[in-house]
C-alpha cells in the first residue's frame, strides 16, 4: 500500500478554461484586453500571486498593481469550476488506486479554497484523504514542504508524486521522492528535459504504473 499523492492544474484536472475565465472577467473590469487560453496555459503552474503577476507583465500593468489585482483572482477562484474537465480516466484511475489500498493525498499550487471548490463540484474530493494548497503553508511547490506535509498526513507507505510540469519534478526532487510525469498537462519542456521517474500519458496506465513501481522498489 503505498501513499500517491497528486498535483492538481494539468495533471487530474484541465482547469486552464476556467482559470482563462477569470482572468479575463478580472481584465475586462479593468478595462484591459484579454489575454488567450495558451497565455494563461502558460502562467499556471506557481500559485496565483505568479499567475497574476506574469498576466500583469503580459498586459503591462505595473507592479504597484499586483496585491489589488492578486486580492480581485483569489476572490473569483472560487467560481473557477465550470470549465473544468478531469482529464480522461483520471476518476476509473483514482477508484483503481483506492481499490488497491492505496492512500491519496492532494498538493497543489492553486489556493486551497478553490482547490477544495473544483473537486467538489467533479465530484472527486471523496478520493483523497489530505489537501494542501498553495497558501496551506508559508512556502509552496517546488519548496518540499506541503509535499511532505501531504505524505505525513497520509501515514506510513511507500511515497509516489504524480505532477505534469517543471514545478513538480523540482518538487519532487527537492523531496527526493519518485516522480510520476503526466505528459499532457502544462509542461514546458520537452518530457526528456525534465527529471522524472516514470511518464505517462493516459490515466488508464497509472494502476498497473504504480503496481510495477512497488514491485519494483520492493
Ligand atoms: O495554480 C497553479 O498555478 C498551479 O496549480 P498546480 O500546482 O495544481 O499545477
Ligand atoms: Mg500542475
Amino acid at each position: 500500500m503505498a501513499r500517491i499523492v497528486f498535483d492538481l492544474d494539468g495533471t487530474l484536472i484541465d482547469s486552464a478554461p476556467d482559470i482563462h475565465g477569470i482572468a479575463n472577467a478580472l481584465l475586462a473590469e479593468e478595462g484591459i484586453d484579454p489575454i488567450t487560453l495558451a497565455q494563461a496555459r502558460d502562467f499556471i503552474g506557481n500559485g496565483a500571486a505568479v499567475f497574476v503577476k506574469k498576466m500583469r507583465l503580459a498586459c503591462g500593468i505595473p507592479d504597484s498593481e499586483q496585491d489589488r489585482l492578486h486580492e480581485a483572482f483569489v476572490g473569483r477562484y472560487d467560481d473557477a469550476v465550470n470549465l473544468t474537465v478531469p482529464y480522461p480516466h483520471v476518476e476509473a484511475a483514482l477508484k483503481a488506486l483506492k481499490a488497491e489500498g492505496h492512500i491519496l493525498g492532494i498538493c497543489t499550487n492553486k489556493p486551497i479554497r478553490p482547490t477544495h471548490a473544483v473537486l467538489k463540484h467533479l465530484k472527486l474530493d471523496g478520493y483523497f484523504d489530505t489537501f494542501w494548497g498553495g497558501d496551506s503553508l508559508p512556502t509552496h511547490k517546488p519548496d518540499p514542504a506541503p509535499l511532505f506535509a501531504a505524505f505525513e498526513a497520509l501515514g506510513d507507505g511507500p511515497m509516489l508524486y504524480v505532477g505534469d510540469s517543471d514545478v513538480d519534478a523540482g518538487t519532487a526532487v527537492n523531496a527526493k521522492v519518485p516522480f510520476l510525469l503526466f505528459t499532457e498537462g502544462y509542461r514546458k519542456q520537452p518530457v526528456a528535459e525534465m527529471p522524472h521517474d516514470v511518464a505517462f500519458s493516459d490515466f488508464a496506465d497509472l494502476p498497473g504504473i504504480v503496481a510495477q513501481m512497488l514491485v519494483d522498489a520492493a
